[in-house]
């Protein structure tokens, strides 16, 4: 196998590799950019104007989706893996990820469209290095451009894989990209109704591409996680690197459930209290009238929304920050 085809290694060891540049027996281009960020490019005879840009690791802790990227990876280093597409692989907080942490100061994923710039650090750093990797990768016209950021998460969840779709103003949600997520085997799909400043909201917002933040289960350390079942999106990422996906040809979104944002929880002090069992999982159903959070001057958070579930609560969140997502079912009725 070729050496950049181990990313993850020289990630891990916090070293640059001896070429920068390496060719696989088809022709396909590796060329690292810069630490945890490696570009494969196929032939130009094959490339299927598709660019692809798969990140893992904004979250330190978050091993699966790294695992994920590095299986890719060494496929296509060993030959096994035939891009047509064009890929920007990235291991998004390395320092992170060679601690087990979620973040090391900050969390680099509430550190995109703008907000690194009025912060500092390494974090804040990465963050802009990372918008600066994809802005170069997206910047070839006339391509298809596509972002899957892959996660797991803190906890449990009554629905284990699920999408986040980024919102900008005037644009609408793609059915044909959701129908894509459910042959990759997400459950449910989350349609944001407001910007946002995670890594895929700058990539869809600022970049045009088709983007979202995907959850595939609950966050392990390397090694365990056989709980987290990826088979369906590898397989389709596979499809999707090789150009050999099914055409997708009904737009049947075939029991993918949907649910849009009703309210961000944000915390505000650290008088902020969660009134959730610590074990909650994702999802969880709340009845109205339930008092889910308290925070200074008797600030009270009720539910109001019939239907209304969690996901993410956290009340560990730096002040300032989201501290839970209340969402309420959604119909299809505003998709493309
Ligand atoms: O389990 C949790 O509480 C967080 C899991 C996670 O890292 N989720 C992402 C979602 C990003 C988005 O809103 O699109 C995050 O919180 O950064
Ligand atoms: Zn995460």
């Amino acid at each position: 196998m070729l050496a950049l085809g181990k990313l993850l290694e020289l990630t891990l060891a916090g070293r640059e590799p001896a070429e920068k540049t390496q060719l696989t027996v088809e022709g396909v281009r590796m060329r690292w950019l810069s630490e945890g960020a490696l570009e494969v490019r196929p032939p130009e005879a094959r490339d299927n104007g598709m660019d692809l840009l798969l990140s893992a690791g904004i979250h330190g802790n978050e091993t699966a989706p790294i695992e994920l990227l590095d299986r890719l990876l060494h496929d296509i280093a060993r030959g096994d893996l035939k891009p047509r597409a064009r890929i920007l692989f990235l291991f998004g907080n390395p320092e992170a990820i060679r601690k087990g942490e979620r973040f090391i100061e900050q969390d680099v994923n509430r550190l995109f469209n703008g907000r690194h710039e009025q912060s500092s650090g390494s974090e804040a750093l990465r963050a802009c290095e990372l918008e600066r990797l994809a802005a170069v990768f997206f910047s070839q016209p006339d391509r298809q451009r596509l972002h899957y950021d892959l996660h797991t998460a803190i906890r449990g969840s009554k629905i284990e894989q699920f999408a986040l779709y980024p919102w900008k103003e005037g644009r609408q949600h793609s059915r044909l990209e959701l129908a894509r997520l459910r042959a990759a085997g997400m459950e449910a799909v989350l349609l944001q109704n407001k910007p946002s400043i995670v890594f895929s909201s700058y990539t869809y917002d600022k970049l045009g591409a088709e983007s979202f933040t995907l959850e595939l289960g609950k966050a392990r350390p390397f090694g365990q996680n056989d709980g987290v079942n990826v088979s369906l999106l590898e397989t389709r990422l596979k499809q999707i690197i090789e150009g050999n996906e099914p055409e997708q040809t009904t737009q049947e979104l075939d029991g993918l459930q949907l649910f849009s944002v009703s309210r961000e929880i944000i915390k505000h002090s650290d008088a902020f209290r969660l009134n959730l069992p610590a074990d909650v999982e994702n999802f969880s159903e709340l009845e109205v009238g339930y008092v889910l959070a308290e925070d200074l001057a008797n600030t009270r958070w009720i539910i109001e929304e019939p239907g209304a579930r969690i996901i993410f609560p956290n009340p560990k969140v730096k002040n300032g920050l989201r501290a839970g997502i209340l969402i309420v079912p959604a119909t299809d009725d505003n998709l493309v």
